[in-house]
């Protein structure tokens, strides 16, 4: 069946409460993760929906703490803290293994600044997959060492980062710290560097182990310059321990004992054919059978988060008078901060939460106040099919987690007490699962960071990795790069290539941005590309109401496209009272009444408020790249079309394709044959030639983000040229 047809299937569904919801039983079992001993059976599925008086009483969960410093102290990591710590100074690299929970994340770099390993003034960095971890973590270690975010412990993420000058304990994306080794290149200011959560093998995280083994070399002595060595510890409650060892030229492998709290896992009896329905019934099982304790429940994407929450408020809603309240909180990665406030802030007295997560929430947090987590099993994957017609494209499928991601899941119950894990597929397909996920270096695509490397004087081919990437891949990031220019023909890094490294941003992006300059159209370019870099499209795809929203949008509508009408929203946003070019007096206005007049203009125009406002924090810092860079951001070609059309073209000439005589289109660098995809304003134009953000496969090839740009430009693209040259 169709994606389209499930969801129709379901949403009917779920629009019956009284649907029969018999099929949803777990049976208790044990395995890696678990080791509790409660004999109190998993929520039994009834054949209606709840009906009876749900309670929020029975045993309270674990007994409080009276202090931050004795929670600290009752962490299983804290017994083994002198004898880690010696191992630490003993080891080039140590390999650290503990189980969730145990204290690895929060702990470990305060035991080393504490024992002097940072020495004076040095820093301790610990690198995380996810911004939303590196951001929480920093607050608890701040509040566990008494001061404020930003003093002894800071946190430093793509667009945003709060370190000061006696900053010691520093979280930090894995991205964040790869970007420093352009300043750095042997990361002379840290004494520690912790790479956690390090099972994740993130392309990031695998290039940053890649140059903390060459800085190993340089900075603890091979050479002879032995003044300044560093010290590096890989943790993760689910690694293959070994292989990392190996890779370190057999590391000491150190592992933590125990656990906190256990937590008890039930399996369902029978596999789940609609995840999003099993999650719904399981989740009220919870709420009406078990004990208080907030929920958190694993899903693959914002659809389904989306589709969950409008769900358990309808059944909410039919609960009896008097029963808890059923606060649900969405969590995925394009949330603002005080949304994230909403997820880590204290649960209403009587009140149950229940937060709907991607797997941002998957590793490292602690999220106060969860005691259950429902796991679907499932997560989006973006996989780049390098060797595909079109010269490779995105795709971002949902799939089968591993099981190192199952144990992760269920490791965020258990924090504060003893937890409960909800796993909709059965024991079987547990054991079936990959032990881990595959490394992103082989399914990703390559040329930022193959564009970031060079900057380093850095080939991908020749550096020491733990997997070697796709020749394909390889080769496809090659590609990309010279077309835009940031090599040449002999694969040397060009001024163009340098200058893009430079932003924060996507080849793409940063070659559009660039071409501006000669434009003039500095300042429209930086509006469109800071909305394209944001974590979320900033057009809410309203589903059901999608005729209204594209009523709302109406006035937007540019007829060049889609970048041209994300401009206008952008301006129309401004005018309301924010979002626009001056980043300080939309600060000003933030407070009161334009707050309130934004958030009402986004909500009626199908507008997500938070990635305009993600937007315009990008597009501050993008700012401060371009005055380095010798871009004035002021300049504007106003109402002008084709000078904004040309540099985004400028960016995007490898993703341009021609309208064939059958009204298809295809692409004029690959052979694919592209759809628009039905969310565009182009969706039902023929026009001679477009350009667009990406390909997105789902049953076809659609472009995504696209505009009418004119066949003449083709002739200024280098681009074109280059393809001949
Ligand atoms: N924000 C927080 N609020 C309350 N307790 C917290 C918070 N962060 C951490 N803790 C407590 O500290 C414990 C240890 O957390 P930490 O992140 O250091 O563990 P970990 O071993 O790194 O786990 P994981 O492998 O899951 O990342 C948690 O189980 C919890 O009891």
């Amino acid at each position: 069946m169709s994606e389209g047809g499930k969801q129709q299937r379901t949403q009917q569904k779920r629009q019956q409460p009284q649907a029969n919801l018999d099929n949803g039983q777990h049976q208790a079992s044990q395995d890696g993760t678990a080791n509790g001993a409660s004999k109190r059976p998993g929520p039994q599925a009834t054949s209606t929906p709840p009906r009876k008086k749900a309670r929020l009483s029975g045993p309270a969960p674990a007994p409080a703490v009276s202090s931050i410093q004795e929670q600290r102290r009752l962490l299983p990591i804290a017994k083994g803290r002198e004898a880690l710590v010696a191992e630490i100074r003993a080891n080039e690299v140590t390999v650290l293994l503990g189980e969730t929970g145990s204290g690895k994340t929060t702990q470990v770099p305060q035991y080393l600044l504490e024992a002097g390993l940072a020495g004076a003034a040095g820093l301790i960095g610990i690198t995380q997959p996810r911004r939303v971890a590196a951001l929480s973590l920093a607050a608890r270690v701040a509040l566990e060492q008494g001061a404020p975010v930003g003093g002894t412990v800071g946190y430093a993420v793509r667009f945003d980062e709060r370190c000061g000058a006696g900053t010691r304990i520093k979280y930090m994306t894995d991205g964040m710290l790869g970007r420093e080794l352009l300043g750095d290149p042997l990361l002379s200011r840290y004494k520690v560097v912790v790479v956690d959560e390090a099972h994740e093998r993130t392309l990031r995280t695998d290039l940053l182990l890649a140059n903390l083994k060459r800085i190993l070399r340089v900075r603890n002595g091979e050479s002879g310059d032995n003044r300044n060595p560093l010290k590096v510890v890989i943790m993760s409650a689910t690694l293959d321990a070994e292989k990392f060892s190996r890779f370190f030229s057999n590391a000491k492998i150190v592992y933590v004992k125990g656990r906190q709290h256990p937590v008890k896992i039930f399996h369902a009896v029978q596999g789940q054919t609609d995840y999003v329905d099993a999650a719904l019934r399981t989740f009220f099982q919870i709420h009406v059978d078990q004990p208080p304790g907030d929920v958190l429940v694993f899903l693959p994407g914002q659809e389904d988060i989306e589709s969950l929450d409008a769900a358990i408020m309808l059944f909410a809603r039919q609960l009896p008078a008097g029963a808890p309240e059923v606060l649900v909180v969405p969590m995925f990665a394009a949330l603002a901060g005080e949304k994230m406030g909403r997820i880590f802030g204290a649960t209403p007295r009587g009140a149950r939460k229940c937060i709907l997560a991607t797997n941002i929430a998957e590793t490292s947090i602690t999220i106060p106040g969860v005691r259950y987590v429902i796991d679907t099993g499932k997560a989006k994957e973006k996989r780049f099919l390098a060797g595909a017609v079109g010269g490779g494209f995105d795709t971002l499928l949902t799939r089968d987690i591993a099981r190192a991601n199952a144990m992760q899941r269920a490791g965020r119950a258990g924090r504060e007490g003893p937890g409960f894990c909800y796993r909709l597929y059965t024991e079987d397909a547990f054991r079936a699962m990959a032990p881990a996920a595959e490394p992103e270096i082989l399914r990703t695509g390559l040329a930022g960071s193959m564009l970031q490397l060079l900057c380093l004087g850095q080939d991908l081919q020749e550096l020491e990795l733990m997997d070697a990437p796709d020749v394909e891949a390889v080769s496809s990031a090659l590609r990309t790069l010279f077309l835009l220019g940031a090599l040449d023909s002999t694969r040397a890094l060009t001024e163009m290539g340098r200058a893009m490294a430079a932003f924060p941003l996507e080849p793409p992006l940063a070659r559009a941005l660039l071409a501006s300059k000669e434009l003039g159209c500095t300042a429209e370019v930086l509006d469109i590309v800071s909305v394209l870099a944001a974590s979320a499209p900033l057009f809410i795809d309203a589903g059901e109401q999608r005729g209204a929203s594209v009523e709302a949008r109406r006035k937007f509508v540019h007829p060049a496209g889609d970048h041209l009408t994300l401009l206008n929203a952008v301006h129309a946003y401004a005018a309301v009272g924010g979002g626009g070019a001056d980043a300080k007096e939309t600060e000003e206005k933030e407070e009161g009444v334009g707050r309130s007049a934004r958030k009402e203009w986004a909500r009626a125009h199908f507008v997500n408020e938070r990635v305009l406002r993600e937007a315009r924090s990008i597009r501050a810092q993008l700012v401060g790249v371009c005055a380095r860079e010798g871009l004035d951001a002021r300049a504007s070609v106003g109402d002008d079309a084709d000078p904004m059309l040309l540099a985004l073209a400028h960016g995007l000439a490898q993703n341009a394709a021609l309208l064939m005589p059958d009204g298809t289109y295809k692409q004029v660098m690959g052979q694919a044959i592209v759809k628009i995809h039905p969310s565009s304003t182009m969706a039902d134009k023929k026009v001679p030639a477009i350009i667009y953000n990406e390909l997105v496969y789902t049953n076809q090839i659609y472009a995504r983000g696209v505009s009418s740009i004119p066949k003449s430009f083709f002739a200024s693209l280098g681009a074109f040229n280059r393809r001949a040259a």
